[in-house]
């Protein structure tokens, strides 16, 4: 595949660089702050940068015509919807996490969501100092997924790449869910299975839980 990364020069960025120039892929396109890198036009779009970065992302897809795998957190309301619009043209894979263990999470926490009726319910959330969004986009899915308003911790820790624990609690005892990326690989690896996913499709919106 011949790849484009908004956000190449980030944490994020380079290590999805890495990970599919390792897999013999190749990095053709990107876009920073400092403008564009062109070498010729990418078959796929990747995003994992900033909100405000946003409709220079959603250009340059309508402008390539390709699919759009978005990484990025704290988007909008709007913003969601403008992917489901862009979506009919043109196929878009939308995650805060592409890890796999925090799509098996999110399946625990929907197994237990209807039994812990009564039991204190709380998020903590741990990420790096550099890190700019606050609650994380996990947290906010893990939230999403009890269908119900619980407060979310977050902490801002060294160079943590992304902790999460959903607690609950009655009276007499505490059970909880966690998860920990030991590093960006986790998502980096998502998003090569999402790619692989979507290249050949036409059209659509799809989360990382519809690829696995
Ligand atoms: N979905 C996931 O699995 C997942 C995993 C990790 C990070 N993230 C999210 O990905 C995003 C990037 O994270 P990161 O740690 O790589 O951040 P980062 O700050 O290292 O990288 C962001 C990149 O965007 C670029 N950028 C900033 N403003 C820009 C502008 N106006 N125009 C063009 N480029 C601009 C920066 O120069 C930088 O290279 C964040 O939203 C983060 O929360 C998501
Ligand atoms: O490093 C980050 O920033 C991360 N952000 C995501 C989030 O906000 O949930 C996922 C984990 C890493």
């Amino acid at each position: 595949m011949k790849i484009g990364i908004v956000g190449y020069k980030g944490r994020m960025g380079k290590e999805i660089k890495d990970l599919f120039e390792e897999k013999n892929h190749e990095f053709v396109w990107g876009y920073d702050k400092d403008g564009e890198y062109f070498q010729e036009k990418p078959q796929l779009i990747i995003d994992f940068s900033l909100p405000e970065v946003f409709e220079k992302t959603e250009d340059y897809v309508k402008k390539f015509k390709v699919p759009l795998i978005i990484g990025t957190t704290g988007l909008q309301d709007e913003q969601i919807e403008a992917l489901k619009t862009l979506s009919k043209d043109v196929p878009v894979v939308q995650s805060y996490n592409f890890s796999i263990g925090i799509q098996l999470f999110l399946k625990m926490a929907d197994l237990l969501k209807d039994k812990i009726y009564g039991w204190d319910v709380e998020i903590v959330e741990t990420h790096h100092r550099f890190k700019k969004d606050k609650p994380s986009g996990t947290a906010k899915m893990i939230k999403e997924s009890l269908d119900k308003d619980v407060p979310i911790s977050s902490l801002r820790l060294g160079n943590v790449a992304g902790d999460h624990v959903l607690y609950m609690a009655n009276l007499g005892e505490v059970l909880s869910i966690s998860h920990r990326a030991l590093s960006r690989r986790a998502f980096a690896e998502g998003v090569l299975k999402s790619a692989e996913f979507v290249i050949n499709k036409k059209n659509g919106y799809f989360t990382f839980t519809d690829v696995i």
